[in-house]
C-alpha cells in the first residue's frame, strides 16, 4: 500500500489530463483519418463500427445509475441517457450518428443491423459496459473521463473533414458539433465525482489505472478497425 500523501486536486487533475497522450486521437488510423488520407470505404468502416459504441453508451450510463444510490447524482446522470437516446424534443446522439452514417454512404439498415461490427470492437465496447455494470459507480464515472480529451477530437474533425472529405454531406457532421458542449458538461460532473471519491494516493493511482483501461478500450477499437480497413485490410 502506498504511504505517499495524496495529490492535491490540481495535481491529481493534471495527472489525469496527462493521460491524454494515450488517447485514440494519436492512433495511426485516426491520424490518417485526420490528415484526409482515408478512402470512402475506410471512413464507412469506422463510422459503422463506432455506431456500436454509440448504441452501448446509454446502456453503460444506465448501468452506472443502477449502481448509484445517490439521488442527486442520478438526477444529473440521467441527462446523458437522454442526450444519446433522445426524447420528444431532441433526436439524440444515436440518431445524429445514423445521419453521419447516411452522409458517408451507409444505409440505416447497415448501421442498425451491426453487420459491419468487428469482433474486436464488440469485445472492447462490451468490456466498457461490463466494467460499468460491475465496478463501484464512482469507478465507472471515472472511466468516462476520456471525454476530457473528446472536444479536441470533435473540433479537429469539424475543422478538417469539409476540406478533406468534400464528398461527405456537411450536415452529417452535426453529431461532432453537438458533442463539444455536452462533453464539457459531462467532464465537469465526472471530475467532480472523481476528485471527491479518489482521495488517498492509492485511490488516485487506481483512478489513473481506470482511465488507462478506458483509453485502452478506445485504442483497441481503433486497432480492430485499422486491421480490417487500414492499408492491410
Ligand atoms: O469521437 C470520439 O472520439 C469520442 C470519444 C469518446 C470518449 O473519449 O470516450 C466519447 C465520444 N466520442 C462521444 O461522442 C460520446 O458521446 C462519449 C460518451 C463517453 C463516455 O465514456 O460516457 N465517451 C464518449
Amino acid at each position: 500500500m502506498s504511504t505517499l500523501p495524496p495529490w492535491d486536486p490540481a495535481t491529481f487533475t493534471e495527472r489525469l489530463l496527462a493521460k491524454g497522450n494515450r488517447y485514440h486521437i494519436h492512433h495511426p488510423f485516426n491520424v490518417r483519418m485526420q490528415q484526409g488520407l482515408l478512402r470512402p470505404e475506410q471512413i464507412r468502416g469506422w463510422v459503422a463500427n463506432r455506431f456500436y459504441y454509440q448504441v452501448c453508451i446509454p446502456q453503460k450510463d444506465a448501468a452506472i445509475m443502477a449502481n448509484c444510490p445517490d439521488r442527486e447524482t442520478r438526477r444529473r446522470w440521467r441527462q446523458r441517457i437522454v442526450d444519446h437516446d433522445g426524447d420528444e424534443t431532441n433526436e439524440g446522439g444515436i440518431e445524429a450518428w445514423v445521419r453521419l452514417g447516411v452522409a458517408v454512404g451507409l444505409t440505416r439498415d447497415e448501421l442498425w443491423s451491426q453487420q459491419h461490427v468487428l469482433p474486436g470492437v464488440r469485445f472492447a465496447v462490451d468490456a466498457y459496459v461490463n466494467f460499468a455494470r460491475q465496478a463501484p459507480w464512482q469507478e465507472a464515472v471515472c472511466s468516462s473521463l476520456t471525454e476530457m480529451f473528446a472536444p479536441k477530437i470533435h473540433k479537429d474533425r469539424l475543422a478538417s473533414w469539409p476540406q478533406n472529405y468534400p464528398w461527405i454531406e456537411p450536415d452529417g457532421l452535426q453529431y461532432f458539433r453537438s458533442r463539444i458542449s455536452l462533453a464539457e458538461r459531462d467532464v465537469e460532473h465526472g471530475l467532480e465525482t472523481t476528485l471527491a471519491h479518489f482521495t488517498t494516493r492509492e485511490q488516485q493511482l487506481r483512478a489513473l489505472d481506470i482511465l488507462q483501461f478506458k483509453l485502452d478500450v478506445l485504442w483497441s477499437m481503433m486497432d480492430a478497425i485499422e486491421l480490417a480497413y487500414g492499408e492491410c485490410g
